[in-house]
């Protein structure tokens, strides 16, 4: 077992001081902590505090799939156990715990409250609605239960990510799904309501000026294909050039290009208004083309009074030359590779994702990879290869959360896709080969004392293979030492639920509510006290 040491560390310090050692009786077993003092908020003094801790990760225990929160289970979460060590104090055991956040798409096979009690079970960090389907009544259910789930732990949370539908177009309705044959005739037209074998509605006006004769169509990215040869005044005819079963409301992309539409919809617009009622914690905007929306959404959600984070998600052909001031504006985002592999090169996907991940990373942002993939166990019970391989990429890539769509939403399997996403990501995660020192793009910046503060605190802690306990009030000292990537967990105290609700999206963050004292001391105490009665720390010998 390698040992490792317990650093606690607050926001805005300005200056560092010896300490001496301290004894106190911590749930009724005596512990001895060194400490460090720090200075914070110019005025009052905080403590930093090491404590001897040891890692189990040699075992790393794949039952305990937790959704990076606590586990109750004492067989299979922490224990604390003394030192042989006279200059060490107290000794902590833990299992290693999941980093990569596991964002799932809730719909038909996950939205009752049995489903959601275990999809949190399993592992689901953040809870996604898309709002292209269902409607507010149905989403409203799954914000209670969530918001119900939420209310009955102090160290467990599952956030809310409002997707919004977006200037995408889709295919109509359709009673049954219809067999497209290689070579056959196939129109869309505009003409809502129409259904029949050759021919069904698109839901965008445009549409027929949007394309023209040789453009290719792709259903749901590529499933089906289409070319364009010829339009009239409200149908677009083509040729199936990949044919397959065509269902209701699928994603309909014209190869290279993007919709005319604004990036946010009439319809968007509700499902905002819908989602700040509900204080969702993010919005994912669709099909965002310039910083521009970014702005716009940010000054509406100003005007409202309303702390929702704006996730952009980079899929439209057009966003690419403006990566850099989407991501500047925006508070994080998403990778979505459905779209982006339809409107641009299949083959420039990876390297789109790998870039867009740098480019948050750059910034403090988080950054999620999502689509297709566990595709496969939408249907079956077990996931290809090369899904487990794409999983692994996202993870050693940096990404703070990876998703899951149509596997938890409608598929077969919810609950085994997410406990191998678990368990894929877990098993990369302790593979990598963490550098003592963070990476050197992420080198802290000297005028900023907060960064330079969570960079050697990460440098301290991965030294000392340690966890680091954080205390936050407005999420930022978590968010920037998740920024350098330690490689034990940060635990994040914090007094506001919406800071914990948020931290449940980055990557190695375990948020916890807990009311603070105006006595440092006692903040402290009570910290660790909660970590022991919770489980995460458990005395397996006490001196
Ligand atoms: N709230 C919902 N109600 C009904 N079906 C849903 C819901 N959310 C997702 N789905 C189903 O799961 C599929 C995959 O989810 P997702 O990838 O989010 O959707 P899409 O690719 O259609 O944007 C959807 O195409 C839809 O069939
Ligand atoms: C995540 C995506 O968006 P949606 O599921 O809303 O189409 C995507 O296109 O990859």
């Amino acid at each position: 077992m390698a040992s490792m040491r317990m650093s606690m560390l607050n926001c805005e310090t300005t200056r560092t001081t010896d300490q001496l050692s301290w004894t106190r009786n911590l749930s009724g077993f005596t512990t001895r902590t060194k400490q460090i003092s720090v200075c914070f908020d110019n005025k009052a003094v905080f403590n930093v505090r090491s404590m001897r801790v040891v890692e189990s990760n040699h075992s790393v225990d794949f039952s305990s799939s937790v959704n990076g929160s606590l586990n109750l289970d004492k067989q299979t979460s922490f224990g604390v156990q003394a030192s042989n060590n006279s200059n060490d104090d107290t000794v902590v055991t833990l299992n290693a715990r999941r980093k990569t956040k596991i964002v799932c798409t809730i719909g038909p096979s996950t939205s009752s409250r049995e489903m959601i009690w275990k999809m949190a079970k399993a592992g689901m960090n953040v809870a996604r609605l898309n709002m292209s389907h269902g409607d507010h009544a149905s989403h409203q259910k799954t914000i209670d239960l969530v918001k119900e789930y939420n209310a009955q732990f102090e160290d467990k949370v599952i956030s809310i990510m409002l997707d919004t539908k977006g200037p995408e177009v889709r295919s109509g309705d359709v009673p049954q799904p219809i067999m497209l044959e290689e070579g056959q005739e196939f129109n869309f037209t505009i003409k809502r309501g129409v259904s029949s074998d050759n021919t069904v509605s698109v839901n965008y006006d445009d549409f027929v000026n949007d394309v023209e004769a040789g453009d290719i169509l792709l259903v749901d990215g590529g499933m089906l294909s289409l070319s364009v040869k010829s339009k009239t005044a409200d149908t677009v005819k083509c040729e199936v050039v990949d044919g397959g079963e065509l269902s209701s409301r699928r994603h309909l992309n014209v190869r290279g290009k993007s919709a005319t539409l604004p990036s946010i919809t009439e319809k968007d617009w509700e499902d905002i208004k819908f989602g700040v009622d509900n204080k969702v914690d993010f919005y994912a905007v669709s099909f965002v083309k310039d910083a521009k929306v970014v702005h716009e959404l940010k000054d509406y959600l100003k005007r409202s009074n309303a702390d929702i984070h704006v996730i952009v998600k980079i899929e439209s052909a057009d966003s690419i030359p403006n990566l850099h001031s989407i991501i500047t504006a925006s508070d994080g985002a998403m990778v979505a590779r459905g779209d982006l592999g339809a409107e641009l090169p299949i083959e420039e996907v990876p390297l789109l994702q790998e870039e867009i991940i740098r480019r948050c990373h750059s910034m403090q942002k988080p950054v999620i990879v999502a689509t297709n993939m566990l595709e496969s166990m939408i249907s079956h019970p077990t996931p290809t290869r090369a899904e487990v391989s794409d999983i692994a990429i996202a993870v050693r890539e940096g990404a703070d959360a990876i998703m899951l769509s149509g596997e938890t939403a409608h598929g077969k399997f919810p609950l085994k896709a997410v406990n191998v996403m678990h368990m894929v990501a877990l098993r990369i995660e302790s593979s990598l080969t963490s550098s003592t020192i963070p990476p050197s793009q992420s080198s802290a910046s000297k005028s900023h004392m907060s960064a330079m503060f969570a960079f050697h605190s990460t440098t301290m802690a991965n030294t000392l293979r340690t966890p680091i306990i954080v205390f936050t009030k407005t999420a930022s000292m978590a968010i920037q030492l998740s920024h350098y990537q330690p490689s034990a967990t940060i635990f994040a105290f914090t007094n506001e639920e919406r800071v914990k609700q948020r931290l449940s999206l980055y990557r190695g963050v375990l948020p916890i509510t807990m009311q603070f004292s105006d006595d440092a001391e006692e903040t402290f105490s009570q910290a660790l006290n909660l970590l022991l009665v919770l489980g995460n720390f458990s005395f397996m010998s006490a001196f």
